[in-house]
């Protein structure tokens, strides 16, 4: 039986799992989450995700939730094909689980503040409020500075080749730039890692199925 992926094309959580279900050439199929009549908060769908949030997937009867923990089960369990996105080894593991968690604590919070603030406010219909959006940014400038130092002596987040860690920035990292901030283009190689990883084909094809969907 293909994956079924439970998300939504413009849902940042689901687009994370669908960069990793494209880099591992891995068959799927997205399954449309009703998020506007609130499936997701309905008695079956909080019996497969007890928290009422998309993505989940269903793998022939396996059921799993929390986007990073689906993108490592995927790449764990397409190891030999597609892109590696894992390493081997005790210590490149440990660095990419050092960057994964760089990303979650360090530059999703106040990705997601910034993105919240600017572009999902409006979609809810609440007033965006500029000075929180900036406050956002501040932070995460500052976090970006950090950014800049790890990547100016390597060409990824974790070493010298791509992992999830990296691939887990694209969501908020391109909803920035549609907020109306080049924050991810103001320091010269954070803006050439994050070129690079948002250009690839698998991200296209992301970016396609988002606006498809929208
Ligand atoms: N840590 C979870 C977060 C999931 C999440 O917050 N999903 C959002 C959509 S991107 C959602 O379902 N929000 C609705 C809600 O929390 O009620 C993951 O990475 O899967």
């Amino acid at each position: 039986m293909v994956l079924k992926l439970y998300g939504a094309a413009i849902s940042t959580c689901s687009q994370r799992v669908l960069v990793v279900l494209r880099e591992k050439q891995v068959p799927f199929e997205l399954i449309e989450v009703d998020f506007a009549n609130r499936e997701h908060k309905s008695p079956e769908y909080l019996a497969k995700q007890p928290f009422g949030q998309i993505p989940y997937i269903d793998d022939d009867g396996f059921i799993l939730y929390e986007s990073r923990a689906i993108c490592r089960y995927i790449a764990a369990k397409y190891a030999d094909q597609g892109t590696k996105l894992l390493p081997t080894g005790l210590k490149q593991n440990a660095l990419l689980e050092q960057a994964a968690s760089i990303e979650q604590s360090n530059f999703e919070p106040s990705a997601y503040g910034a993105v919240f603030e600017k572009l999902f406010k409006p979609l809810l219909a609440l007033v965006p409020d500029q000075t929180v959006f900036e406050e956002h940014l501040k932070k995460l400038d500052a976090k970006l500075d950090a950014y800049e130092v790890i990547l100016s002596k390597q060409k990824y987040l974790a070493g010298d080749q791509i992992t999830l860690a990296d691939l887990f920035h694209l969501p908020y990292g391109t909803y920035l730039a549609q907020a109306g901030s080049n924050i991810m283009e103001t320091k010269p190689n954070v803006a050439r890692w994050f070129k690079e990883i948002s250009s690839r084909p698998s991200w296209e094809a992301v970016k396609t199925q988002i606006k498809d969907a929208a």
